[in-house]
């Protein structure tokens, strides 16, 4: 199977090389083309512009920072648009919101093409592993058509129906992870003001109802300040933007969400947001909490 690729930062770079070895023919374009230097390496070919890739694949991928970002590749000049029809499918991954993937759905119908949205759970290492769960919306029979690619890429999907439900679902799923890091991180804090181990609290965590992979994979290297990006901040600041922008229109009231978020925007003030997520503990801990 053939599919081109557009967005090789994190996640897209780890999606392509699996594509890539599991012997999928694949064409890249980064807004940042020298980022595809190491997927020519593997084998892919590149795509001068996102038409460019359009044009030679029946399948185009996009793996994008955020909304303005989706908009821009598809919308612009040498985008998207300018050569999907008739026959040729797009699925965006990045993570954005509803109206942004119902914008670029309907501009890709209007042309005659068909659109999925797939945004993903998992990060780097399970980007890297196919091991994402993908929660995909839109086009029935394109969804279809994809499902080897997203064998590969994930150990999951899920086919959520209308346009929009994958959107929804991944922040949904993002709101409660970046609450759970905040609250994870407030926890590590107390126990180390109250005197207590902050790993001794991790062995105990793990041990009980709230273990969970996040908490024992991000909890070691926040105990040693170390932020290596997986999941940079930034994003993660954006997806509770989004998610509570979704409690606003459905008159969800979210405070943990909302405090959470406050921490996030105070770690992007500081510089921090190209960090991994979980620096929201050095917010944490300068302030002794997020309230
Ligand atoms: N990292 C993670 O753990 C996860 C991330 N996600 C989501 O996946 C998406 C990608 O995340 P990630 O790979 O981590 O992000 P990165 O910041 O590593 O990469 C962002 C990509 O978007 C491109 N980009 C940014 N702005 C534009 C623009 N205006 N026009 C064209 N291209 C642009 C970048 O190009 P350039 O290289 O030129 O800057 C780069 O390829 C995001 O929506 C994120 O929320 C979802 C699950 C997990
Ligand atoms: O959007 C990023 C999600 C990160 C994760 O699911 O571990």
């Amino acid at each position: 199977m053939e599919v081109g690729f557009l967005g090789l930062g994190i996640m897209g770079k780890a999606m392509a090389a699996n594509l890539l070895r599991h012997g999928f023919r694949v064409t890249v374009w980064n807004r940042t083309l020298s980022k595809c230097d190491e997927l020519v390496a593997m084998g892919a070919a590149v795509g001068d512009t996102p038409a460019s890739v359009v044009a030679k694949c029946k399948y185009t991928i996009a793996m994008l920072s955020d909304p303005s970002a989706a908009l821009s590749v598809v919308f612009d000049k040498d985008g998207v648009l300018e050569q999907i029809g008739e026959g040729k499918g797009y699925v965006d991954m990045s993570t954005v919101d509803a109206a942004t993937s119902c914008k670029i759905s309907e501009a890709v119908k209007q042309k005659g093409g068909a659109f999925v949205e797939a945004p993903v759970s998992g990060s780097k290492k399970p980007a890297e592993d196919g091991q994402l769960v993908i929660l995909a919306a839109g086009d029935k029979a394109l969804y279809d058509d994809m499902v080897p690619a997203f064998d590969v890429l994930g150990k999951k999907s899920f086919f959520l129906g209308e346009m929009g439900n994958g959107a929804k679902m991944k922040l949904v799923v993002n709101m409660i992870m970046g609450s759970m890091m905040n609250a994870f991180s407030e926890g590590l804090c107390l126990a180390d003001k109250s005197g207590l181990s902050p790993q001794t609290l991790l062995d105990v965590l793990d041990l009980g109802a709230i273990a969970n992979p996040m908490f024992k994979m991000k909890g070691p290297s926040m105990l040693q300040g170390s932020y290596n990006p997986a999941f940079p901040l930034k994003h993660q600041q954006k997806d509770m933007r989004l998610a509570l922008s979704l409690g606003d229109e459905n008159a969800v009231s979210m405070p943990v969400a909302a405090a959470s978020n406050e921490a996030f925007k105070k770690a992007r003030s500081l510089g921090l947001g190209d960090l991994d997520f979980s620096v929201v503990h050095e917010v944490l801990k300068g302030t002794g909490g997020s309230g």
